[in-house]
């Protein structure tokens, strides 16, 4: 599998504070990455890293071997990235439709016509929101305002797809169906991070994650040695077990 993000040395200080420290990372094409931590931690400033919505102050990013370090979130996009965010944005007054058609039409791929309708059902196809397409989206149930959102990021037919905790918040048999979609997507060959605090859910989906603590990266391998590892479990992910 050939490489498709390298993080090296990634920094990012908000004054005296340094959210992310010297962190450097690859991830190879279809991997599906757990990126774990406590609150605070460092995970979504580093996911904002990734999908330029803040620049680093440190450090270098590629995608795909090309460096993009300081890169608007427009070209990162183009370059293949995209993200759900911890807070769900949708458009609420518009339909499902319609709110992937936003993306499809005015992001990186910049679809019209034929190609657009075509693209829009798909994505719609692959969150299992086809029979709701007319639908507004203000009428939607919290996991399918989730399952939306991830449509609205497929839109863009991304490489690199960013999950920051869209399992967070679903009911038991809300996440058993959220897991399988997910598992779904990394079937078409995507490439996958996700920031995660439900620990069932990693075990389930990520052969490999990385723990941050303070900004740096603590451990960064298989799950399975990962989880176990005494000084994980015991400083970052034992209250944080689901
Ligand atoms: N825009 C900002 N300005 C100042 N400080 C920030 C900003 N964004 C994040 N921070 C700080 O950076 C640190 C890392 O925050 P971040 O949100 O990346 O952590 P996290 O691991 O994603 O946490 P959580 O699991 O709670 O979402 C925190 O101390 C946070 O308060």
């Amino acid at each position: 599998m050939s490489v498709l993000l390298e993080t090296q040395g990634l920094t990012k200080r908000f004054g005296g504070l340094t959210a992310v420290n010297g962190v450097s990372l690859t991830v190879r094409r279809g991997e599906v990455l757990g990126l774990l931590g406590p609150n605070g931690s460092g995970k979504t400033t580093l996911m904002n890293l990734i999908s330029g919505a803040l620049k680093s102050s440190e450090g270098a990013l590629l995608i795909n071997g090309k460096d993009m370090t300081g890169s608007a979130p427009h070209r990162i996009a183009k370059a293949g990235v995209a993200r759900t965010f911890q807070l769900v944005k949708i458009l609420p007054s518009l339909t499902l439709e319609e709110n992937v058609m936003v993306p499809a039409a005015f992001g990186p791929e910049g679809l019209w016509g034929r190609a657009l309708k075509v693209q829009v059902a798909e994505c719609l196809d692959m969150v299992g929101l086809t029979s709701r397409a007319g639908q507004q989206a203000s009428e939607l149930t919290y996991i399918d305002q989730k399952r939306l959102e991830l449509a609205r990021a497929l839109a863009s037919a991304p490489k690199l797809l960013l999950l920051d905790e869209w399992l967070a918040g679903l009911n038991p048999t809300e996440l058993h169906e959220g897991i399988r979609l997910i598992r779904e997507l990394e079937q078409t060959g995507i490439t996958i991070i996700m920031v995660e605090h439900i620990m069932d859910a990693v075990r389930a989906l990520c052969p490999r994650c990385a723990v941050m603590n303070s900004g740096t990266l603590i451990a960064d391998g298989p799950t399975v040695e990962v989880l176990s590892d005494p000084h994980v479990v015991a400083a970052y992910l034992g209250e944080e077990d689901a």
